[in-house]
């Protein structure tokens, strides 16, 4: 459709950094009986080389579509359209959306790497996690024994006994173990990109910080761009450089994430800051957010998000808004957000802390 073109061609969110993937225009539809559902619609961004980007939004609103996009495997009958590009660092820039099957299948484990949600459950039970790495070096062409080396090293950097984990099977291993084990081997090919769909949702609180750390320890040693989607705001950002904020199958809002934890300029971002249960805020403080999320097949005029915000009018219902920029590397699409922070105020974080 030309305006969802113009639309997201307004922004594509750069910043100083150089890219390692660009995201432009992309798109994912299901065509139902009951109509055509858009899931991912015109979202354009630059992931920067060795950055942390976390990715947040609520329970359906697009974030493993995106996640999925950037490897191209939306599942079928998802329709993926738009364009995604990788820039290897050495080698020339490859379109990830018109690579042949045995490209595509490369570029998924050695150049973008992803750990998909519920992906714990995805061992082999009958395997032992040695078995797992050795079938996926072998798999790859890579020499075994190198990649048992490189699996080694990746256990001792993520606080595991390498001899107890290769021989260990999936079930004598906790859910934190596991966790670092998929951790390791969504590395053992040496991708430059490590996408990861809400990789500690099943795991308590603490132990999801302490696995954050660890990957935020292990990052710089091995050269990694990381891509964080989870539906938890306050604890993304704690150790992302920059967050992208989806509503609706949409960026809503993107910026540095101390501008996002500490300035949020969409009244959507600050009601999620206040609906996150963390070990900051207590109980009585959280606030869920009112109202439903838009249906992917019917999405509001204006506003996709005018329906639930206490900023609304007339405008929010009629008008799209476009990106409007807060700082130089702060965007948002709101029409009144500089009247957000008293329109939702944060008891944590932000001017209040
Ligand atoms: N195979 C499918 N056919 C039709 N719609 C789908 C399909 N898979 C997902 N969707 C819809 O796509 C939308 C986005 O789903 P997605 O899984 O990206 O959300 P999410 O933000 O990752 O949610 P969650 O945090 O619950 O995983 C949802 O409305 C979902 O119902």
């Amino acid at each position: 459709m030309a305006s969802d073109a113009a639309k997201s061609t307004e922004s594509t969110h750069r910043t100083s950094g150089e890219p390692i993937i660009t995201v432009r225009n992309a798109s994912v539809r299901f065509d139902m009986d009951k109509g055509t559902s858009k899931v991912l619609n015109d979202v354009s961004i630059d992931i920067n080389r060795g950055e942390t980007l976390g990715v947040v939004g609520e329970s359906g609103s697009g974030k493993s579509m995106f996640a999925d996009a950037l490897l191209d495997a939306v599942v079928d009958p998802g329709i993926l359209t738009g364009e995604i590009t990788y820039y290897p660092e050495d080698g020339e820039p490859i379109d990830v959306l018109n690579l042949r099957p045995w490209e595509l299948r490369e570029l998924r484990w050695e150049k973008i790497s992803m750990v998909f949600q519920g992906a714990m459950s995805a061992f082999n039970p009958t395997m032992s996690i040695g078995e797992h790495f050795e079938e996926t070096l072998n798999a790859h062409g890579w020499d075994e024994d190198e990649g048992i080396e490189r699996a080694r090293q990746l256990f001792v950097d993520l606080h595991l006994d390498p001899d107890r984990m290769l021989s260990s099977f999936p079930h004598e291993l906790s859910g934190g173990q596991k966790q670092r084990a998929l951790i390791a081997l969504s590395l053992i090919l040496e991708p430059e990109v490590l996408v990861m769909d809400e990789p500690t949702a099943a795991l308590d609180l603490l132990m999801q910080r302490s696995i954050l750390n660890l990957l935020y320890d292990i990052k710089d040693k091995y050269d990694l761009t990381l891509v964080f989607i989870s539906h938890d705001l306050p604890i993304v950002s704690g150790f992302a450089d920059r967050m992208a904020v989806l509503y609706a199958f949409e960026f809503v809002e993107v910026g540095e994430a101390t501008e996002i934890l500490g300035n949020a300029a969409h009244p959507y971002t600050r009601a999620l800051l206040k609906s996150t249960p963390n070990l900051e805020i207590s109980l009585d403080e959280m606030r869920p957010i009112e109202g439903e999320s838009p249906d992917p097949v019917s999405h509001p005029a204006g506003c996709s998000y005018h329906p639930r915000c206490p900023l609304s009018d007339r405008r929010c219902r009629d008008e799209d808004p476009r990106y409007q920029p807060v700082t130089d590397d702060h965007e948002v699409r709101c029409h009144y957000w500089e009247e957000a922070d008293e329109a939702v105020p944060l008891a944590f974080g932000g001017e209040d802390r």
